[in-house]
């Protein structure tokens, strides 16, 4: 008797570790059947569905029963496909809800790895994703949460030569990028594709939402036939953003999407929502409506096909900052010599061009350091302090007084060192940036020493 009751026992046992191992292979089967990367070749055409299953009505029966959706609308979105560039801040929050609505494909876009300065606001990449492809970071967390729909991750930089083949094969397509050139390049290639673009921003506490090339609305040329110059466009990395707010409009491009996939219409087509996250308004503006002379979308366009977007715009195709060379070498010194300096304690003027709020993040250990921002290098009352420094030095009978200039990647500290010169006109001074800056100060001088 014993003896069965032990051979039960161990049964029992054995069942249930047949049911982990089994909860273990379906777990494992599900994440093979994501996909990793693909890049532009031909997808299969999306299966087509007329009914819905019955997972699918107890999974979306909270929105089934919107008689503005309803199980017409929820087949719609199962048999559509949205495209989303960019899986940063926009691309997050619009992919977990597309998919989360059960949208039948998304495609995610972008070149980047993730980045621990990424998290605060790209919501679906982790910690221990740090360095793994950004879209395939968003098609695993988005599959966890809604494997019934196919994932498409794209690691690679939407151009010229692939925007068409990709974007032909989805009916939607979001901006969520960061950058001029490409928003241009998504601007035409949806226009020549014949497909909508809802396109999305955010920078600070601001963003902003429009719905480009749908139902004979605008396009994105006819409201900004030029671009901006290069110099006037700030990213997130220089100027920064509140995590929530691309949150915010990631999310509505989302919504634009569902509305547009389910048959329920957008209502941005031809408005531009504008919130903003200190006032905490959200406004909308008429736009002007499409350009019969636009070089795209107009009557006679002249644009047929895509064009170089970084020569057009005068800018990269991404945010990340190229390593400027405007001075001479014997202009610019390395972050070691500028150690020597301070070791030795050689007289000399320390001169930080970062925005005061940028000081309170991190600075050089040197207790007299002089703040001037680029924007104010022009500012009269600014120069005099400095001047007031240097007369100091020279009165310490010190005659060629070294001013050293530093910002945070080398790049304005550059700028700021020919500004200086022409403010100054003092050919006993010898003036200097520190190459890299902070940056390079942290990589070679001191590893303990914060990036940002
Ligand atoms: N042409 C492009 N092709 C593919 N991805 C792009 C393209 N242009 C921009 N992106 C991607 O769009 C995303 C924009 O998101 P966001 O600005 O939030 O992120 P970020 O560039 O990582 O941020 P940060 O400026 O803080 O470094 C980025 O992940 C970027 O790699
Ligand atoms: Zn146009």
């Amino acid at each position: 008797m014993d003896e069965l009751q032990l051979l039960k026992d161990e049964l029992s046992k054995r069942d249930a570790e047949i049911a982990k191992l089994k909860m273990a292979l379906q777990e494992k089967e599900k994440q093979l059947s994501l996909r990793t990367d693909v890049t532009e070749e031909a997808l299969k055409p999306l299966k087509q569905v007329n009914k819905l299953s019955n997972e699918s009505i107890s999974r979306y029966s909270r929105q089934l029963i919107l008689p503005e959706l309803g199980v017409t609308g929820q087949v719609k979105l199962t048999n559509s496909s949205v495209l989303i560039v960019g899986a940063g801040g926009l691309g997050c929050p619009s992919a977990v809800y597309l998919a989360a609505a059960g949208i039948g494909r998304l495609g995610i876009v972008d070149y980047d790895e993730v980045e621990l300065s990424n998290l605060h606001r790209q919501i679906l990449h982790t910690e221990d994703r740090v360095g793994m492809s950004k879209s395939q970071s968003v098609a695993t967390t988005c599959h966890r949460l809604n494997s019934g729909v196919e994932y498409v991750p794209y690691h690679l930089a939407l151009d010229s030569c692939n925007a068409l083949p990709i974007i032909s094969q989805y009916d939607i397509v979001l901006d969520a990028t960061d950058n001029v050139a490409t928003r241009y390049l998504l601007n035409d290639a949806c226009v020549i594709a014949g497909k909508t673009l809802v396109s999305g921003s955010a920078l600070r506490f601001e963003g902003q939402l429009t719905v480009y090339n749908y139902e004979n609305g605008p396009c994105y040329r006819c409201l900004y036939p030029k671009p901006p110059p290069p110099q006037t466009v700030t990213n997130c990395s220089d100027g920064g953003v509140v995590g929530v707010v691309p949150g915010i409009i990631g999310c509505m491009q989302a919504l634009e999407a569902i509305k547009i996939a389910s048959g329920i219409k957008s209502s941005f087509g031809q408005r531009m929502l504008l919130f903003d996250a200190i006032d905490g308004t959200f406004r909308c503006v008429k736009l002007r409506g499409r350009q019969p002379s636009c070089p795209v979308c107009g009557d006679a366009p002249t644009i047929t096909q895509l064009i170089d977007y970084e020569q057009f715009c005068g800018a990269k195709a991404s945010d990340k900052d190229k390593a400027m060379n405007i001075l001479e070498k014997e202009q610019r010194m390395s972050a070691k010599e500028y150690k020597t300096i301070l070791e030795e304690k050689k007289p000399h003027i320390l001169v930080d061009v970062r925005q005061p709020v940028e000081l309170e993040i991190c600075q050089l250990p040197n207790t007299k350091t002089i703040n001037i921002p680029v924007s104010s290098l022009q500012k009269e009352e600014k120069i005099s302090e400095l001047r007031d420094r240097i007369n100091q030095l020279k009165s310490n009978g010190d005659d060629k007084v070294p001013i050293v200039v530093v910002c945070r990647r080398g790049n304005d500290s550059q700028s700021a060192v020919n500004t200086l010169k022409q403010q100054l006109l003092d050919n006993n001074i010898e003036i200097k940036d520190i190459k890299g800056g902070l940056h390079s100060w942290s990589k070679n001088v001191d590893h303990n020493f914060p990036q940002y």
